[in-house]
């Protein structure tokens, strides 16, 4: 049975006096059955200590045990023992051995190697690295903001993100996430009364805000003057997820738009209500990113699905040029289209990213960068690349089929430190 676990561990203890023997009657045999070239070189450069010799036998040892098979279809020499400058040992896998890490679906193997009176230890740990071969441009990895030394979390921006109906608490708590994980120092999530508390209880670093619902357990027009309040002094703000979409919370995503006077990231809902009265953002000078999938994209426009899927960038220059908007057009092979004619078309993500809420993820990735200080059309670039290196650092551990947006919001940090590498 082939094991495709992430980790796999082996040990083993060699008594000294057992190898003193061994040398003493058959040096040169055991030499030439058990240790390659290099080993005997270090061996020798050493002084044919027995420990050492004794040390790099367990290791052998050890690291079949990770290969599952011990010494036998993986032969000595085809785990080697070598050493760095510094004296640390590390393991170099040969043929078969090699072969069998492979088959594993393992990237590595940590040994480590101790003697002490008449006994040497070795234990080695083979892992899987979330080691993906991409190679990042430039024009990508200088976009992420830089932090220094003496910031607080002030100086990473405050994000406000609106969200959520009863049923659809997810989407604003991953779209919140999303935006603390991308670096936003502080978060803040404006939910309907009756669902703050299930909130407080979901979020511990974000800080939830709350809009009267009148018990209804959605956004109604009551709610507008505490979003309104909640929205006051943050450096963007994302409307839309799980909010659900009516009449009322059409008149709620207009008067947000009317009123808050800095950028908006709108995705969902948010852009189906905004898709009954388009024209108000034509009155509107600061900056708008949409990231509709393409049934939302098609629902804005008044078209179909299907006509959107065959001109997807098309249809993208075109809503942003009419409406003076950035669009990020979701599904493989994001298209971000800026009013000034720019056009990127993303190369990462995978479709372990069609699962419930990660787009929500996106909303909230694209919102940080920009409360960071990113001009909107790099944090919408930047985001949509973050995103799908994410998902498929997910799919690595998870497989396309198992991957959730939680995988995809635990991978993140890690899409951005490979960014960043
Ligand atoms: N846990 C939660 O609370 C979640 C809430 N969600 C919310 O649910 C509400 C409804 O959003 P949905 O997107 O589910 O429903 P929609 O009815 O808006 O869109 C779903 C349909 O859009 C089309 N579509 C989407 N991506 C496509 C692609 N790449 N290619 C072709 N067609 C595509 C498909 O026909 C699909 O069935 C939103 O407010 C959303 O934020 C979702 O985000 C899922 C998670
Ligand atoms: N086949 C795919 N390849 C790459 N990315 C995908 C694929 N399918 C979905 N995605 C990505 O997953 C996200 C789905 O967003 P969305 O449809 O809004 O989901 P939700 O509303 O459930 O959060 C988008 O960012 C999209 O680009
Ligand atoms: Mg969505």
């Amino acid at each position: 049975m082939i094991c495709k676990d992430r980790m796999s561990m082996g040990t083993d203890i060699v008594n000294i006096n057992r190898i003193k023997k061994i040398i003493s009657e058959k040096k040169s045999r055991f030499y030439d059955k058990i240790f390659t070239v290099k080993e005997i070189e270090y061996i020798s450069n050493g002084g044919h200590k027995y420990t050492t010799i004794a040390g790099i036998f367990a290791a052998k040892e050890a690291i079949s045990k990770v290969l599952g098979t011990g010494i036998g279809s993986v032969g000595w020499k085809e785990i080697e023992i070598l050493h760095c400058a510094s004296g640390k040992p590390y393991v170099n896998l040969i043929n078969k051995g090699k072969e069998k890490l492979e088959e594993l679906g393992l990237d590595s193997i940590e040994i480590s190697i101790s003697h002490e009176e008449d006994y040497a230890l070795a234990f080695a740990i083979g892992y899987r690295s979330n080691n993906i071969n991409i190679k990042i441009d430039d024009s990508i990895k200088k976009l992420l903001p830089r932090r220094s030394r003496d910031s607080h979390k002030g100086t990473y921006g405050r994000v406000a993100v609106i969200g959520g109906s009863r049923g659809m608490v997810g989407a604003p708590y991953l779209t919140s996430m999303a935006a603390l994980r991308t670096g936003t120092g502080l978060v803040y999530s404006i939910v309907p009364k009756s669902l703050e508390n299930i909130m407080s209880i979901k979020l511990t670093e974000v800080i939830v805000k709350s809009a009267e619902d009148k018990n209804k357990g959605y956004f109604t027009k009551d709610s507008l003057s505490d979003i309104l309040e909640g929205i006051e002094g943050m450096d963007a703000i994302a409307i839309g997820p799980g909010i659900g979409a009516d009449k009322e919370r059409t008149y709620l995503t207009e008067e947000i738009i009317n009123n808050y006077k800095g950028p908006i990231v709108i995705d969902a809902d948010g852009i189906n209500c905004l898709s009954i009265n388009p024209d108000i953002l034509y009155k509107r000078d600061q900056p708008i990113i949409i990231t509709p999938h393409p049934g939302e994209l098609g629902r804005f426009l008044g078209i179909s699905t299907k006509e959107i899927q065959e001109n997807r960038i098309y249809y993208s220059k075109y809503t942003s040029e009419k409406y003076n908007i950035i669009v990020a057009l979701k599904g493989a092979n994001t298209v971000v289209a800026s009013p000034k004619n720019e056009i990127y078309i993303n190369a990462t993500g995978n479709p372990g990213m069609a699962t419930a809420g990660s787009g929500d993820l996106l909303t909230g990735i694209i919102a940080s960068f920009i409360g960071q200080g990113l001009i909107p059309i790099d944090a919408a670039k930047l985001g949509v690349f973050c995103h799908g290196l994410a998902g498929d650092l997910a799919s690595i551990y998870k497989g396309e089929h198992g991957v959730i947006a939680t995988d995809i919001l635990e991978n993140i940090p890690y899409s951005i430190k490979k960014i960043q590498e």
